[in-house]
């Protein structure tokens, strides 16, 4: 755990409060991950903290200013295990500026309803992640 990377990545909804609908990305690239489906983001660098480094990802990647909202806190030391080499941080958050556009990285974004679960071909360590958030969701509208 303590040896993986850490990646932060954004749940790109349209409300905080109240989420009904949630961007999802399509990988580009590298090959091995092309087509698959996952949280907009990345690692963080050395000597950037990770709420800066998921602000410039999401400038990078989207063209987006975003807000935060809360964490998705996840079993893994609070985190996310998602691969042999990486863990991820996730925040809920909302864009303030700019329309997401899939700039590099992605080749399509795709708005799904947060409510059901998104049937789609998630990269494999986001699935239990994808369950968790829709479960957040609903206990958030109760
Ligand atoms: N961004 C992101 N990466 C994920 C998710 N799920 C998952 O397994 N990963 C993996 C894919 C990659 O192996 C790694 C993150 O790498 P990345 O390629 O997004 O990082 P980066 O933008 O900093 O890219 P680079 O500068 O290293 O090329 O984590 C996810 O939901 N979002």
């Amino acid at each position: 755990m303590t040896d993986r990377r850490l990646v932060v990545a954004a749940a790109i909804v349209d409300d905080l409060d109240r989420p009904a609908w949630l961007l999802a990305a399509r990988r580009s690239r590298p090959a091995a991950l092309a087509g698959r489906w996952e949280f907009p983001g990345g690692k963080v660098d050395p000597g950037e903290g990770p709420v800066e480094a998921l602000h410039r990802e999401l400038v990078e990647e989207l063209g987006v200013e975003v807000e935060l909202g809360a964490e998705l806190v996840g079993p893994d030391d609070g985190a996310w295990v998602i691969t042999d080499r990486h863990v991820m941080r996730l925040w809920y958050v909302r864009v303030v500026a700019g329309e997401p556009r899939p700039l590099v990285e992605h080749d399509e974004l795709r708005w799904l309803p947060v409510g059901e679960s998104p049937d789609l071909d998630w990269l494999e360590g986001d699935v239990r992640i994808v369950d968790a958030l829709v479960e957040d969701v609903a206990s958030l509208a109760r």
